[in-house]
């Protein structure tokens, strides 16, 4: 397992990217101000290309004693309570995340499911498995910017295969999504 203790930096450079995603995504700026952004940005790949590394030696999604693990794809979960059948937490979706109309956008949802779900299914022992399926239902719009409770369990174990739960309430406490995966485990060998 990868230490985050020695990967400090890394980790709120991660934090940063996430910040930078919702400022730009939610900013209007004048043409100078985008274009000094953009070398910024630019510069910021200049620094980091030399390190790439490959993927058993990449940091992001591996630590994961961090909230989102140090990857900044996913909405991150900032979990309460979790064993290996279950976890509990909250959610904020920024503002990278915003569909339209104060939702989030629907993309989003399984996103942050894949991730949630994917990582419960190999929890406890269960070893890797890769998604077969992932079932969404919206049932009230998402809100961005509004700490949001997730709950997620694993269902049922069938052989090799994994079904595991999760739901996300807003700040009412009304239910707005509900989502099932199926996670298959990975025969000897199998990509
Ligand atoms: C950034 C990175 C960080 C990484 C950190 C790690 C944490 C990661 C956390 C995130 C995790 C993210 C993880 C990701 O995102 S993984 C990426 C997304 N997923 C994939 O790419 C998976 C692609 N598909 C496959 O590889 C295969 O199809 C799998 C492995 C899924 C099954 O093919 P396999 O040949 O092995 O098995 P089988 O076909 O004999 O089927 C076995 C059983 O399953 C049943 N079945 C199969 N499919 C379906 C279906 N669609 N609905 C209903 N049932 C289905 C089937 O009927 C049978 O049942 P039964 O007849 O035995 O009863």
């Amino acid at each position: 397992m990868k230490s985050a203790a020695e990967h400090r930096e890394f980790v709120d450079l991660v934090e940063a990217l996430r910040a930078a995603q919702d400022t730009i995504t939610g900013a209007s700026p004048p043409e100078d101000v985008a274009r000094k952004a953009r070398e910024g940005l630019e510069e910021v790949t200049r620094l980091l290309a030399p390190f790439t590394v490959s993927e058993a030696e990449q940091l992001a999604g591996y630590l994961i004693t961090e909230p989102g693990h140090a990857q900044a794809l996913a909405p991150v979960l900032h979990v309460d309570e979790s064993s290996t059948e279950h976890v509990r937490g909250r959610l904020v979706l920024g503002r990278y995340y915003l569909g339209g109309n104060g939702a989030a956008h629907g993309g989003s949802i399984p996103l942050f499911f894949d991730d949630v779900l994917g990582r419960l299914a190999n929890d406890g022992g269960r070893g890797t498995s890769r998604t077969a399926y992932l079932h969404v239902n919206y049932r009230k719009i998402t809100p961005v910017g509004q700490e949001l409770r997730v709950e997620a369990h694993v269902d049922r174990v069938e052989g090799r295969k994994r079904f595991v739960v999760g739901t996300i309430h807003d700040p009412e406490g009304d239910l707005t999504v509900d989502a099932e995966g199926l996670f298959v485990a990975l025969r000897p060998g199998q990509p």
